[in-house]
């Protein structure tokens, strides 16, 4: 099987992800106590996205092997022996500067965002591993941090995994929770359904840098729909996460070049995607659903939709309202 492309992007720029839901206030949350954002750093090198795994076949035993450069270390570990059945093995690794790239991240945007942050791991179980990103975080924290924290009034703690998802279903959100490859994957997609879809979650990676941007929606390909298209049925699939990775980039190339007029338009079609549901009243399938509708009537396919959000684009833009000077040059 192909790797994933965006895994891999990703994996070649490092830094963190943070995606967030897109708000829409009509459309009810299936988690109704969320009134604030949640929004979930993950950090996009390594671990499970850039392991070696196998299939074991025999009996026999696997180890884990380290040689350093200097040859003054080698260290050889026995990790399991396996039974005639065999089974499947798998190392992983991460680095000391991408994980502190992954906690200053994670510091800086709740500073910007005046947000408390949680960080999760399993510690608990993994002293080595889990407990080394724990480690980078409480050190930098400590050092560049906690004063900075303490004047905004926003707090800082690490919290095992577990324990952390259950706080936050219960929680009413407005904090940002920064958690490793895998958990970020796999939380980001139950806060966006949480806060009513897939399709409204945005995500945006930021190299350690600061200097490389990239935008995408936080759910796949939606292979499940395409295949439908593909047959020939129709398919209502939300395009706003899709719309947003778009309007995100145009939004930062804008701010690259000092193009107000690039910043106004990405805007603009951010509102205008936002008011096509809320104003309008017309939405894809999975959003239909969260408002308890489910008559064929009350939701549009794939394509009306889109058609329906270039309409009011094109309205606004041509309309005379001041700060939407800009873009009607566009
Ligand atoms: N950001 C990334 O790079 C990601 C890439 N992927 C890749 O995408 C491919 C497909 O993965 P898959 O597991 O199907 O995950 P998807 O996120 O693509 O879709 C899973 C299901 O979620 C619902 N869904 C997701 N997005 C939307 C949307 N915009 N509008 C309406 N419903 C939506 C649909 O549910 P229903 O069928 O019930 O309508 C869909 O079948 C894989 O190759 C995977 O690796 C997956 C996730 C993220
Ligand atoms: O790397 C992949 O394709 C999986 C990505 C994914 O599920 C995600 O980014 O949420
Ligand atoms: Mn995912």
């Amino acid at each position: 099987m192909w790797k994933s492309p965006n895994g891999t992007i990703r994996n070649i720029l490092g830094g963190t992800v943070f995606r967030e839901p897109i708000i829409i206030p009509k459309i009810p949350r299936l988690v109704p106590h969320w009134e604030k954002p949640i929004i979930i750093g993950r950090h996009a090198f390594g671990d499970q996205y850039r392991a070696t795994d196998i299939k074991i076949k025999k009996a026999g035993k696997l180890r884990l092997q380290f040689s350093s450069d200097d040859g003054k270390e080698n260290i050889d570990l026995k990790v399991y022996e396996f039974p005639k059945s065999g089974g499947i093995a798998m190392a992983m690794f991460n680095t000391n500067d991408s994980i502190k790239g992954f906690a200053k991240a994670s510091f800086e945007l709740a500073l910007k965002r005046k947000l408390p942050l949680f960080f999760t791991t399993k510690n608990t179980i993994l002293k080595n591993y889990d407990n080394q990103f724990k480690q980078i975080f409480d050190n930098l924290f400590d050092k560049e941090y906690k004063e900075k924290f303490q004047a905004l009034k926003i707090t800082y703690e690490h919290r095992l995994i577990d324990d952390m998802v259950a706080q936050m279903l219960k929680s009413k959100g407005g904090f940002i929770i920064a958690m490793k490859n895998y958990d970020g994957d796999v939380q980001s997609d139950i806060v966006a359904q949480g806060f009513g879809s897939l399709g409204l979650m945005t995500s945006i990676l930021i190299t350690p840098d600061g200097k490389t941007f990239e935008s995408e929606a936080a759910h796949g390909t939606v292979t499940r729909h395409f295949r439908k298209h593909q047959r020939g049925e129709e398919t209502s699939t939300n395009s706003i996460a899709s719309i947003f990775a778009w309007t995100r980039a145009i939004i930062q190339r804008g701010k690259l070049d000092n193009t107000d007029d690039v910043i106004k338009f990405g805007n603009l079609l951010e509102k205008a995607t936002l008011n096509t549901v809320q104003v309008g009243g017309k939405m894809t399938k999975d959003l239909a659903l969260m408002l308890g509708k489910t008559n064929r009537s009350s939701y549009v396919t794939t394509e009306e939709f889109i058609d329906e959000v270039a309409k009011r684009l094109q309205n606004m833009m041509l309309s005379s309202n001041e700060d939407k000077k800009g873009v009607c040059k566009l």
